[in-house]
């Protein structure tokens, strides 16, 4: 349609909507809001609203368009729906009072919602951050930097595709923003399951990146935050303050620093490592991870902290002890501890509170339980410092219970406010005379309505005279029938009922307009006293942000103390030697899912540098060989994100990397790994290795051939045994028994397996490492137990002894021998020569030229061969 043709209302439509082509454009109209065109039929497909029609145009006979609509107060049902769907959202508002617009209202947008600037709690999950991602492809690396508008955190890091992809997956933004034209390169280096959204470049330029952080940060240079020098992140962080300001994300105050990831400081875990260790997700649907059965936190930033404390485990003793004698106090101190658990729980999400003063979106009630969490903070703070326990007083001299702040909060809002300041009834008594004047009005007009009554009832003689209120015309006195005739001429009468009717009086009108007004102007002064509290709760910002991180590092160490206590965890002594000395360890996942009445055997573990670097674990199927390799990384992780561990006892020489990479055929499922996938990560690894690395290797090779992946597992053992440049403890789980002869030829090598006892031809799993090799890997039991059908075992069994008798006689395998009906001794090979048919036969064939055969020579030359065959 011609825009001319257009109503002024849908040309006001059509001009926003182009300003934000790939947003879906919420338009409000009166009490709803509106979508139109093909966002009307997405809206009406997402949300399950109806699709109606309408005449967009001037003209009677203008097409009809499509829209659906929903009722303005339910934005926070339908938004949350679309962002979580993948789209992004423009909400375009009425600028102005309708009833006072002369002609068509005005109409902007007043905020792009996308899924990486969400700050609605129902897009939010409380328990882990919403990031908002910017990566700047360098000329020699890659910056990347993370914004979680909801709490303010903003963080960079620069390095090769290798760092930011670990990251990039640990970090799991939301949203990520790359310049125009640059998806493709994102996708071919960090693969297509990420929502990433192209922005102007002028967007990624130095300079603009650099005015806009210095602007945001009210510095002349960068260098305070120790990160002047990383060009290329600076770059992706300014891109993500621009993009904040084309998404009208306008009030930033919350955002008040921004900080490197200190890479150095963590041990470093590759991100196939932290999915094979099932740090944070399990691998599959209905599965366990560790952060759910060590997570005992009582708040939202507690909880978002432990995520980043299991990704990121401590590199250095010192950061580690800190933490663990963190742990350890809630032990010695009962009392304290109780205090903790009780004050925590009472604690709101302190720091997306600060983020809501900030943008002032905070609600009533939620100020409220700020002044409650303040509370808490106090009692915590003292409680803290009373402590002899060093990190607890650190903790305690970080919080400040802003006491001038609480007093004001507790002073000016009522005790259990609304959660819209338009509901009214916010404000306490006492803070401002004008409102409780006002209020008294309001309030007093109940009685003086009964006085009315009461007067007129007595003057008129109508008993049943009573005084209502309706909307359409204010207060009206009903009359019952019976009595109409005493009714006083003044009073104009207003509407007709059944039984009676319905009149006003010139005082009732006066009443109305001062009652009603009184409202107004309580509303109006209870949203302005308000509106200064939140100013001026916003100038503690910095204080808030300060308080939740201390709060979610003691609700962390508390947590930690937690399991420990619930689980039998350890201490473990962490240090500097390169050793790794866990007695009876369990996995901390599997010995929570153990069925009733079965117990985890624990495990003892030893690595080091000199004596017994490489531990070759060989045993059956099912033993336990994988469980075995996987509780060794997580109880080294637990310990080094400061945790006890679930052992008797362990010393932790400080690990900086963790590797594990598991058979290709056991990641097939995921679609990931091939073999190729597997070598080419073995040989990352290969590379990257250092003394203090912890390399798990899980049945190596096993994507190939039996001969192939024995020599190759073979040879990479011997690599990591031979390296002079690094050492590093290593746990190899594999089937190959071939690898137990290695432990004769290198010093640092040692086999071990995971025991299982023959009974009766049942294997029972006894699940204890023992020194030594293994034979069998009973793979056909475990085939029996899965239940596969017995003719399918009894032929397995038999064909297994026709392979280890042969493998036993002459060291290769004759598949041959295993055809049904072979008789071993007289197999005949077609090309042995010594049998001179064959040999004829042979000959015939050799000496024919294919190509010019005609089909009738072919068939002769069957025949001939027919012939042969039956003279033998
Ligand atoms: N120490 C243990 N105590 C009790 N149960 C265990 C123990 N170790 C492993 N299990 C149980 O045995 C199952 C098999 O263990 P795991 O996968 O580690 O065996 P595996 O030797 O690696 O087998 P495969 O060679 O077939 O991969 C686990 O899922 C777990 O339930």
């Amino acid at each position: 349609m011609v825009k001319e043709e257009l109503t002024p209302m849908m040309k006001q439509f059509f001009d926003l909507k182009a300003k934000h082509p790939d947003a879906l454009l919420l338009f409000r109209c009166g009490d709803f809001y509106e979508t139109y065109s093909k966002d009307a039929v997405t809206a009406s497909q997402v949300l399950g609203i109806t699709l109606t029609k309408r005449s967009n145009g001037k003209s009677a006979t203008s097409a009809a368009m499509e829209m659906a609509g929903f009722p303005y107060h339910a934005l926070d049902t339908y938004l949350p729906r679309l962002i979580r769907a993948g789209f992004r959202v423009a909400i375009c508002d009425q600028l102005e009072d309708p009833k006072l617009a002369k002609k068509l209202v005005k109409r902007g947008i007043t905020e792009l919602v996308t899924p990486g600037v969400a700050m609605d709690d129902n897009v939010l999950n409380a328990r882990e951050n919403n990031f908002l991602c910017a990566v700047n492809f360098g000329k020699s690396s890659l910056g990347l930097s993370l914004l979680d508008l909801s709490t303010g955190e903003f963080l960079v890091a620069e390095g090769l595709p290798e760092l930011i992809e670990k990251l990039i997956q640990n970090f799991a933004p939301k949203e990520i923003l790359v310049v125009r034209g640059m998806r493709a390169r994102f996708e071919s280096i960090f693969g297509s399951k990420y929502y990433v959204y192209e922005v102007d470049d002028w967007i990624f330029t130095e300079d603009t990146a650099r005015h806009k952080l210095l602007k945001q940060f009210q510095v002349k240079t960068l260098k305070g935050f120790g990160i002047d020098h990383l060009k290329t992140a600076i770059v992706s962080a300014g891109a993500i303050l621009s993009y904040l300001e084309l998404t009208q994300h306008t009030h930033t105050q919350h955002i008040t620093s921004i900080r490197r990831i200190e890479e150095e400081r963590y041990v470093r875990i590759d991100q196939f490592t932290a999915r094979n260790l099932e740090l944070i997700a399990p691998m599959q649907e209905g599965g366990t991870s560790l952060l759910s059965v060590t997570d005992r936190t009582l708040t939202p930033m507690g909880a978002r902290q432990l995520r980043r404390w299991l990704l990121f485990p401590l590199r250095t003793v010192k950061d580690i002890t800190w933490r663990q004698d963190g742990v350890e106090y809630f032990f010695k101190d009962p009392a304290f501890r109780d205090l903790c658990e009780q004050e925590l729980g009472k604690i709101g999400d302190l720091e997306r509170l600060a983020s809501k003063i900030s943008t002032q979106r905070v609600n009533p009630r939620e100020l409220q339980q700020l002044r409650f969490t303040l509370e808490s903070v106090a009692l915590l703070k003292k409680a803290c410092k009373d402590t002899d326990s060093t990190p607890h007083r650190t903790l305690g001299e970080r919080m400040d219970p802003c006491d001038t702040l609480r007093d004001a909060l507790q002073r000016a809002l009522r005790l259990d406010p609304p959660a819209q300041v338009a509901k009214g009834n916010v404000i306490a008594a006492g803070v401002n005379e004008e409102l409780d004047e006002l209020r008294k009005i309001s309030t007093s007009s109940k009685d003086y309505l009964m006085q009315i009554q009461q007067r007129e009832s007595e003057t008129t003689q109508i008993p049943s005279l009573k005084i209502g209120y309706s909307t359409t015309f204010g207060y009206y006195i009903e009359v019952r029938n019976t009595y109409k005739n005493n009714v006083p001429a003044e009073w104009v009468r207003k509407q007709t009922l059944v039984n009676a009717e319905r009149y006003i009086t010139q005082e009732l009108k006066e009443y109305e307009e001062k009652i009603l007004g009184a409202e107004d102007k309580i509303l109006a002064l209870e949203t302005k006293i308000y509106s200064e509290l939140v100013l001026f709760a916003s100038k503690y910002i910095g204080e808030l942000q300060h308080n939740a991180a201390a709060i979610a590092t003691l609700d962390c160490l508390h947590g930690f103390a937690c399991v420990a206590q619930q689980q039998r965890y350890v201490r473990p002594v962490v240090d500097e030697t390169c050793e790794l000395d866990i007695h009876n360890g369990r996995h901390p996942v599997i010995e929570r899912l153990m069925p009733p009445g079965e117990e985890y055997v624990a495990n003892d573990t030893f690595l080091d540098n000199q004596k017994q670097q490489i531990v070759i674990i060989t045993g059956p199927n099912m033993a336990g060989k994988s469980a075995l390799l996987r509780q060794t990384a997580l109880i080294a992780l637990l310990a080094q994100a400061g945790s006890y561990v679930p052992a008797e006892s362990a010393r932790i020489g400080i690990v900086d990397k963790i590797f594990t990479r598991v058979g290709a055929s056991d990641n097939i499922s995921v679609g990931e790994s091939t073999f190729m996938n597997e070598m080419s990560e073995a040989s990352n690894i290969m590379n990257n290795l250092t003394d203090r690395s912890l390399v798990l290797f899980d049945e190596l090779g096993r994507g190939t051939s039996t001969y192939d992946g024995i020599s190759i597992a073979w040879a990479i053992v011997e690599y990591l045994h031979e390296n002079p440049q690094a050492h590093a403890r290593t746990l190899f789980a594999t089937h190959y028994h071939e690898l137990n002869e290695m432990e004769k030829h290198f010093c640092r090598i040692k086999n071990y397996n995971v025991t299982v006892r023959e009974q009766n031809g049942q294997v029972i799993f006894l699940r204890k490492l023992m020194r030594g090799g293994s034979e069998h890997s009973f793979g056909i039991h475990v085939a029996k137990i899965a239940g596969m059908p017995r003719s399918i075992i009894r032929r397995a069994e038999q064909i297994l002894k026709e392979l280890e008798a042969n493998n036993r006689g002459n060291g290769g395998i004759n598949v041959e021998t295993l055809a049904p009906d072979a008789t071993p001794a007289s197999q005949l090979s077609f090309f042995q020569l010594d049998d001179p048919v064959l040999k004829q036969i042979r000959d015939e064939l050799l000496n024919l030229d294919v190509n010019n055969l005609t089909p009738l020579e072919a068939l002769n030359k069957l025949n001939e061969i027919k012939r042969i065959l039956k003279g033998k």
